[in-house]
């Protein structure tokens, strides 16, 4: 006969009913009360005016998040077609038109009712400080036409300015110490400017305060070392290095720093007109120049040594020009130009030791501009014509200006973006001046709802089984088993 299960009896059964309605219950509405709403997301436009165009870049972060840790990404960025705005010092109109075609992406990817709220930004660098110390009434009617062709958007307009070279320089290290765990140094290597920024091991700002800039980051105070060199930006220095060797006014002139084959013919006044060599004019000189490469990077090194000024130093050690800078420091990011071209040359890869980077540099620039330009015919000549002055300058700026040795040189990573966000100075620039760079450490995580909902069911299924036990006098008796002998 079978025997009667002791857990059917009609109590029993009414218990784990109830039991389990109560647990589902309890599940289901503790996991719809906090289950995580819909994000709602604040937007913050910085506009980046650099000397050879400008970029816009679009950040997002969650909206209860205002004054909070390291939540701020990039959401898009729009490439301005057409040069910086100070190349339109001739017609500045035209500076505020080159701009809205990214406006109308802006206010696409923002939601139309986050606009009115959306800060916008606009900061210049380098291309407009020349132009401004060369002619200040050309920079500021640039500045109003920019300036009208923003109001004109439904943004929350906040201004546009030049950036000092110090703000380029802090800016640049507060993104990538933003974005980044560990403290790391930034060098930005633009068209007219370059920065470095880091942290010295120990630095008395008293030897030059106008190097020094003070952060408090995410519950750490640093002192910061920077400097900006203004000139020194790839597409100046350029000139400079050209400048230097047309100075008896040539008809030809014969560049090491420029693949052998190449030849273009140059304008003399072109080359000049700029703040950064318009003093060494050469007094008699043609029209135009033929420009023709030879090929050497050896010799193109010995060229970019003479834009350095190693003479005079008032402090106790100095990079170059007269300038203090403190002993290296830790890693370093590497953006903007010095990405690029490392790019190109694939030499981003840091394991790649620096006489390994110089002789590939060597092989680059010795190989004929016909072949090069076979082997990239979708690279836009200009940019390819100069790969190897500029691969030949970043080493030679960052070994004999900044000092880097073989060693340290390992410690620079080359970077376009860190963690979505590119590197540079616009995110760094938009969280001061929203008063989102975090000064305390993030709070621990709190429990993620996953978790939430895993430690609410084991605890309703532990209270379950408690009561279940705490039912236990007047469980029913079980009948004993035979047993087996
Ligand atoms: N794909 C590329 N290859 C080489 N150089 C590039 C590339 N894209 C941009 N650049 C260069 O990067 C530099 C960016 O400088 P920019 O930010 O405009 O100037 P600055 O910061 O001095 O105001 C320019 O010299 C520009 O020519
Ligand atoms: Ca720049």
């Amino acid at each position: 006969m079978k025997e009667k299960n002791p857990w059917h009896t009609p109590l029993t059964i009414i218990i784990t009913v109830i039991g389990v309605i109560a647990i589902v219950a309890l599940v289901t509405v503790a996991v719809l009360q906090n289950r995580p709403v819909p994000q709602k997301y604040k937007y913050g436009i910085v506009l980046d005016a650099g000397s050879s165009h400008t970029a816009l870049y679009i950040y997002e972060w969650p909206a209860e998040k205002d004054n909070n840790t390291g939540r701020v990404e990039q959401k898009h960025s729009c490439k301005v077609k057409g040069k910086g705005i100070s190349s339109y010092a001739a017609e500045p109109e035209k500076a505020g038109v080159s701009l809205t075609e990214c406006m109308r992406e802006a206010e696409m990817q923002v939601p139309s009712r986050r606009h009115q709220e959306t800060p916008l930004y606009l900061g210049a660098t380098a291309g407009m400080r020349l132009l401004n110390i060369e002619n200040r009434e050309a920079s500021d009617k640039v500045f109003e036409a920019v300036e009208k062709a923003l109001q004109g958007f439904p943004f929350s307009y906040q201004g546009a300015r030049i950036l000092s070279g110090q703000e380029e320089g802090a800016f640049g290290w507060v993104t990538v110490n933003y974005l980044d765990d560990q403290t790391t140094g930034a060098l930005d290597l633009g068209g007219a400017s370059t920065q470095i920024s880091f942290v010295p091991h120990e630095y008395d700002i008293s030897e030059s305060p106008s190097n020094s800039v003070a952060f408090r980051l995410y519950g750490n105070d640093y002192n910061l070392y920077t400097h900006s060199f203004l000139c020194y930006g790839k597409d100046q220095v350029l000139r400079m290095a050209l400048a230097h060797q047309t100075q008896s006014g040539p008809v030809t002139m014969s560049d090491p720093c420029f693949h052998p084959g190449y030849s273009v013919t140059r304008n003399y006044n072109a080359l000049y007109d700029s703040p950064c060599v318009s003093e060494r004019k050469p007094k008699e000189a043609p029209l135009n120049f033929t420009h023709t490469g030879v090929g050497n990077f050896f010799q193109c090194q010995e060229v970019v040594k003479t834009l350095f000024n190693f003479t005079s130093c008032k402090y106790s050690r100095c990079s170059f020009n007269g300038i203090f800078q403190p002993p290296l420091q830790g890693s370093f990011g590497a953006f903007s130009a010095y990405y690029f071209v490392m790019n190109f040359l694939n030499l981003t890869d840091s394991s790649i030791p620096l006489e390994t980077v110089k002789a590939n540099l060597a092989n680059y620039c010795e190989t004929p501009w016909n072949q090069i330009k076979q082997q990239h015919p979708k690279v836009k000549e200009k940019y390819l014509a100069e790969y190897c002055f500029s691969g030949t300058y970043i080493v030679t700026l960052l070994t004999e200006g900044y000092n880097f040795t073989k060693e340290t040189f390992s410690k620079i990573k080359f970077i376009k973006e860190i963690k979505g966000s590119d590197a540079g100075w616009t995110l760094g620039y938009m969280l001061n001046l929203t008063n989102m760079i975090p000064a305390e450490a993030p709070d621990s995580p709190p429990l993620p709802h996953a978790g939430y909902v895993s430690i609410v069911t084991v605890i309703a299924l532990l209270l379950f089984i408690l009561f279940i036990l705490s039912l236990r006098p007047i469980w029913p008796k079980c009948s004993k088993q035979p047993q087996i002998v």
